[in-house]
């Protein structure tokens, strides 16, 4: 049964710009239509699969929504709820995010298990792997742009919420990572596709994998860090030494464990360079990227005018990368890497979410890249653990916050140098010979993170804009 469309609409249209994961904040949505809706679960609670498009200036976005039906709602879902329907089309209740329902989730397993179809939607499961169907997904608790549901510890499916066409590069990667062998990503159980009607390629819905528990990740850690190097007094040793400061504090030095992310990043990429090739790029290329880099940066200057003063240095810093980039090879690379994509396990880092930076085209996010790109995500995910704290609502009055200023900055330089020595020691171009070129990719990233933060956390916005000034010095 279809749900009511008139009222329905009304009720998402405001219910979306609300949501962690919509990321059209910056404008208002001028029209909301249902794609498809299909049913997953008749009854009290239903479940219905939605499709939304979203139109906001020129653009159309897709969104997915688990659309729960309920007659009445229990308190522990009423922080979800999305509004109530009249009965039109015979269908009448509360209607919720289903995602926060454990009762409508458990579904989801069961049909990639028996690799169902039902309407347009495809289940499947990897070849091999036996998917339990008895556990229950709860959102993880992480900050995150999709919605991810973690079933009783042992499998972890992301819901993603903004579709992009064909096959999502997370799942493309991990499957193609797991076939060579690499020890530094989850396996992958299976999967939710959309048929596509025009005879292309299924769009990826969403993605089951193993799941690490026990598992923090980097960016829990490094904050952890970065508040006990704020409340130390004692300056850094080498990386691997304790410090004096350092003693008895839960988080301690980060150092150590950047070195190692910075091994497995490098191992990582001499993986995805065995599994999709790599080569030198062409002149037309490395225009191609240098254009689309300067592309953003106007797109961006005029939608923020904080970053309007640093536009012609960011300008002149992105001319590097035609000279720069040249002799070196591209591969696929992670292309949205960042402290809150690798997880640390007992045995090491494993690294997440394949698919690209959400706001790229998909041709853009499986384009070969340089691999000091993810380098420079991750150096800029440095700078933004240093100086997060000093820009939200544990901001430091203004007194203390030069000082921690300071702090911020030796901690980021620490971590970036000791993430550079290790990604270099285990084999990846030099980050250190090639500083030029990463400082352009920083650019890049930080205009990007302009843009991110203001279409999705505005508050967010100083993190990114306030390095600005320190990169361009
Ligand atoms: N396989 C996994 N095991 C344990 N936790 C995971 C796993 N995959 C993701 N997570 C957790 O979910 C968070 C968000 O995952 P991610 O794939 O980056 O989603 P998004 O694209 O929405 O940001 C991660 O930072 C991590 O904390
Ligand atoms: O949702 P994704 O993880 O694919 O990535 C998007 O959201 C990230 C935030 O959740 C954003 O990352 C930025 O914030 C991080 C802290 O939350 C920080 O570690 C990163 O360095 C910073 O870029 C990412 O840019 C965006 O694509």
């Amino acid at each position: 049964m279809a749900p009511p469309d008139r009222s329905l609409v009304r009720l998402l249209a405001g219910w979306l710009p609300r949501q962690r994961w919509f990321g059209g904040k910056d404008s208002p949505i001028d029209d909301l239509s249902i794609g498809t809706a299909t049913e997953l679960l008749p009854g009290d609670p239903g479940l219905h699969h939605l499709i939304l498009d979203v139109h906001q200036n020129t653009t159309t976005d897709q969104y997915q929504v688990l659309l729960g039906i309920r007659s009445d709602l229990p308190e522990r879902l009423r922080a979800h709820a999305i509004g109530r329907l009249a009965g039109d089309n015979g269908m009448a209740g509360h209607v919720y995010d289903g995602a926060h329902d454990p009762e409508l989730t458990r579904p989801l397993l069961a049909h990639m298990a028996e690799q169902t179809t039902i309407g347009p939607l495809r289940f499947r499961c990897t070849p091999g792997a036996e998917i339990r169907t008895d556990l229950d997904g709860v959102p993880g608790t992480a900050e995150q742009s999709n919605t991810s549901l973690v079933f009783g510890g042992t499998y972890i499916c992301k819901l993603f919420r903004r579709l992009s066409p064909g096959v999502n590069p997370d799942l493309e990667v991990n499957l193609a990572l797991s076939r060579v062998g690499c020890a530094h990503v989850p396996a992958v159980h299976g999967w939710i596709e959309l048929e596509d009607g025009g005879g292309g390629d299924p769009v990826t819905l969403a993605l089951l994998s193993e799941f690490l528990s026990g598992a923090t990740d980097g960016w829990r850690l490094a904050l952890t860090s970065v508040r006990d190097w704020f409340a130390q007094t004692a300056p850094p040793g080498p990386v691997g030494t304790p410090t004096a400061g350092d003693a008895g504090n839960a988080g301690g030095d980060f150092a150590a464990e950047a070195e190692r992310l910075g091994a497995a990043t490098a191992e990582v990429h001499r993986d995805l360079a065995g599994a999709f090739g790599a080569r030198q790029a062409s002149a037309a290329e490395l225009g191609a990227l240098v254009h689309g880099m300067n592309e953003q940066l106007d797109q961006v200057g005029g939608a923020v005018p904080e970053l309007r003063p640093h536009v012609p240095a960011i300008r002149a810093a992105f001319g590097a990368v035609r000279t720069a980039a040249g002799p070196l090879p591209f591969q696929r690379v992670h292309g949205d890497y960042h402290l809150g994509q690798v997880l640390r396990t007992d045995t090491g880092w494993t690294l997440l979410d394949f698919e690209g930076e959400p706001a790229r085209t998909p041709g853009e996010r499986r384009a070969l890249a340089h691999p000091l790109r993810d380098v420079a995500g991750m150096l800029r995910s440095f700078e933004y653990a240093a100086r997060f704290l000093l820009a939200g609502d544990e901001a430091p009055s203004p007194e203390a916050s030069d000082a921690l200023e300071r702090r911020a900055q030796a901690w980021a330089e620490r971590n970036r140098a000791a993430f550079c020595d290790g990604y270099a020691a285990a084999g990846g171009p030099d980050p250190a010979a090639h500083a030029a070129l990463v400082r352009a990719f920083e650019f890049d990233k930080a205009v990007y993170e302009i843009r991110y933060e203001a279409r999705n956390r505005p508050s967010w916005l100083p993190v990114p804009l306030r390095s600005l000034a320190r990169l361009a010095s």
